[in-house]
């Protein structure tokens, strides 16, 4: 038998936390321990719309929280500003953090990092859990070493608070990480009208589109002599990410250091 793992859900009323409460409350081996939220502190989720079946506690104080329920996970889907803070508290407390909010900075990564690393203690961090945005991520990697020029369009809903994703500044990284820098299009090329060609990162255009129906899609381009190569993923609803969240939670239970990207734990 599998032995329980004890989860606290951050964000638990957003359209990721509420599938991820759903996923922990299903799970065999997980039990929902708390739930942090900005509101109703002391209130059980039970008593919040949508989880009328689902019983835990909600703090609004992530350290009280961790005191006196002592998870042994943290999953985290709630802004980039509180993932940092939250990311970091639950390090300090040994509680692993399996983190699927987007926006953090190659900073922010290193410097959780250097904490894992001090703490002694497993940590995920995972722009995409969903394992067709992997595939696509490490395709994309396979092809940048025979195409070098490239451009990743993604797509989400509206409500959506960073730009570019966390997915294609990860999928920019790891098509850097492959090919020389290199800046691409017409030296001379200008702009008529500010942003027309995107951000770049490492010489990579990266185009954010945002609007109403959408929920998270990306187009990776390439283009060579005479042809081009488009490795598109496409996530219809929240439950695409929820496999890759259940792994995470499993995976992190006997990780040391801080692992950023699930193509490192999907080989
Ligand atoms: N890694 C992935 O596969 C993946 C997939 C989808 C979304 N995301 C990311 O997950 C995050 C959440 O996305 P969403 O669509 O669910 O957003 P959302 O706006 O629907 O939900 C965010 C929730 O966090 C709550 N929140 C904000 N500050 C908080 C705090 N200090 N403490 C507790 N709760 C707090 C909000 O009240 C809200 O309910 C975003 O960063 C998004 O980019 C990642
Ligand atoms: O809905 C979102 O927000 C998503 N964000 C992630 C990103 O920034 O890459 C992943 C997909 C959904």
């Amino acid at each position: 038998m599998m032995e329980t793992i004890k989860v606290a859900v951050a964000g638990p009323r957003g359209r990721m936390g509420r599938e991820a409460v759903s996923l922990v409350h299903h799970t065999e081996h997980f039990q929902l321990v708390a739930v942090i939220d900005r509101i109703n502190d002391g209130k059980d989720l039970a008593d919040v719309d949508h989880f009328s079946w689902i019983h835990a506690p909600i703090y609004t104080d992530i350290e009280r929280c961790f005191r006196e329920t002592k998870p042994d996970v943290l999953i985290d889907l709630t802004t980039p500003e509180a993932g940092k803070h939250h990311t970091e508290i639950a390090l300090r407390y040994g509680v692993r953090p399996v983190v699927g909010t987007t926006g953090f900075t190659p900073d922010d990564i290193e410097r959780l990092t250097k904490l894992a690393e001090e703490k002694e203690i497993g940590a995920i961090i995972a722009p995409n859990f969903a394992v067709g945005a992997i595939l696509m991520m490490k395709f994309a990697q396979m092809a940048a070493k025979y195409f070098t020029d490239v451009e990743i369009i993604e797509l989400h809903h509206d409500q959506k608070l960073d730009a570019p994703s966390g997915t294609a500044v990860k999928t920019a990284q790891l098509i850097s990480a492959v090919r020389p820098s290199k800046k691409q299009g017409h030296p001379d090329e200008k702009e008529t009208l500010e942003g027309a060609r995107g951000a770049t990162y490492d010489g990579i255009p990266i185009h954010s589109v945002r609007l109403p129906g959408f929920v998270a899609h990306q187009e990776v381009i390439f283009g060579g002599n005479g042809q081009a190569l488009t490795i598109r993923h496409d996530s219809f609803h929240r439950g695409s990410f929820m496999s890759g969240v259940k792994l995470s939670v499993e995976t992190v239970m006997k990780l040391r250091t801080l692992v950023y990207g699930l193509e490192h734990i999907i080989e």
